[in-house]
């Protein structure tokens, strides 16, 4: 898959914020007061940008708390960025697996309320219910009100709604993960079919196992920075030989560098932002003269430039002649 298919999801130097400690009349003071900064704030994505293609199975991997779920609820629309770009191309429904269930409906008043809200009538709904209750393997549970589902009982129907929402691009935040092996099996068959169309995926797992079973590219977060984005091969690989320095780490300084991460999404800035924007900018405008000065090199041999090194090569043979024949 790759970059000779349609662009489906380019972003910009994507982020989001989010407010540190203080309390909410704290917070309400610092916007009142015109000499306030406002509260501290918390960088959760710093300026991510790439491009996603149609039928990109794209993973999401990164350590707790690295910025995945945060980056996938951008891309849902669930949260908003606080700077940045995002394209998403034409008609495009992103449904998020966990998010969105209402805790006092039950099992198949959620699957009819997730539906209406993609548009469906309520007569497509009833033609497609049992099918969807049958996918989630719920059974009776699904007459029971979702707030005493276990968390893979609420994947399970989550991503059956979502699957069976037929959307261009799906999203699925860590669903995998809590079900049962039987259930991920099944679920992943159903990715394949999604694939196999040709749609775009966009994939939050832990497991390693899954995102090399099953996508193509990987983007690794860390710590709100974009780290790698590419081949699954190549970036699992890396991330994993990462995870393993990482662990290998002892308790104390484990805490160390994850603080020190953290402290930096707090000392980043607009003016830091603004900075990289630059320097990403003189970058490519280098490489565009690199580029330019490359094409000029081979310009000096077209047809005009080898007329006159033949003229030069001519005259130096007549003066070598000239000074043989005469002295
Ligand atoms: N509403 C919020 N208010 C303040 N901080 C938040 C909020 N939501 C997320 N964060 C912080 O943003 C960072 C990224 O969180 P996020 O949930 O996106 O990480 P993650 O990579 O999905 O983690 P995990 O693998 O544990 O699910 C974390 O440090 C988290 O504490």
């Amino acid at each position: 898959m790759g970059e000779e298919h349609k662009l489906k999801v380019s972003a910009r130097y994507l982020t989001k914020t989010f407010d540190l400690g203080k309390s909410k009349s704290e917070k309400v003071r610092a916007i009142l007061n015109p000499l306030s900064k406002g509260p501290k704030k918390f960088w959760a994505l710093k300026g991510i940008s790439f491009d996603v293609y149609e039928g990109d199975v794209v993973g999401i991997v990164g350590v707790n708390g690295s910025g995945k779920s945060t980056l996938l609820n951008v891309l849902s629309g669930l949260l908003l960025p606080a700077s940045g770009t995002m394209k998403i191309d034409g008609e495009t429904s992103m449904l998020t697996v966990s998010a969105g269930l209402r805790a006092q409906l039950t099992g198949r008043e959620n699957i009819r309320l997730k539906s209406l809200m993609m548009g469906k009538t309520n007569k497509e709904i009833d033609n497609q219910m049992q099918e969807i209750i049958e996918f989630s393997d719920l059974g009776d549970f699904i007459d029971q009100p979702v707030k005493d589902y276990s968390s893979g009982m609420k994947s399970k129907l989550g991503f059956s709604i979502a699957v069976h929402q037929d959307p261009d691009i799906l999203i699925i935040d860590e669903a995998l993960s809590v079900g049962d092996q039987t259930f991920a099996q099944k679920a992943l068959a159903k990715m394949n079919e999604f694939k196999a169309q040709g749609k775009t995926i966009f994939f939050v797992s832990h497991s390693l196992q899954q995102v090399r079973q099953f996508t193509d590219k990987v983007m690794w977060i860390q710590y709100g920075d974009l780290k790698a984005i590419g081949k699954t091969a190549e970036i699992a690989d890396e991330y994993e030989k990462w995870t393993k320095w990482f662990n290998g780490q002892s308790k104390d300084e484990k805490k160390k560098y994850q603080e020190e991460q953290k402290a930096k999404q707090i000392a980043f800035s607009e003016e830091k932002l603004t900075r990289r924007v630059q320097s990403d900018e003189k970058l490519a405008m280098d490489e565009k003269q690199h580029i330019v000065s490359h094409i000029a090199v081979g310009d000096s041999m077209r047809p005009q430039t080898w007329g006159l090194l033949s003229l030069s090569i001519i005259g130096v043979l007549l003066f070598i002649y000239q000074y043989a024949m005469w002295g």
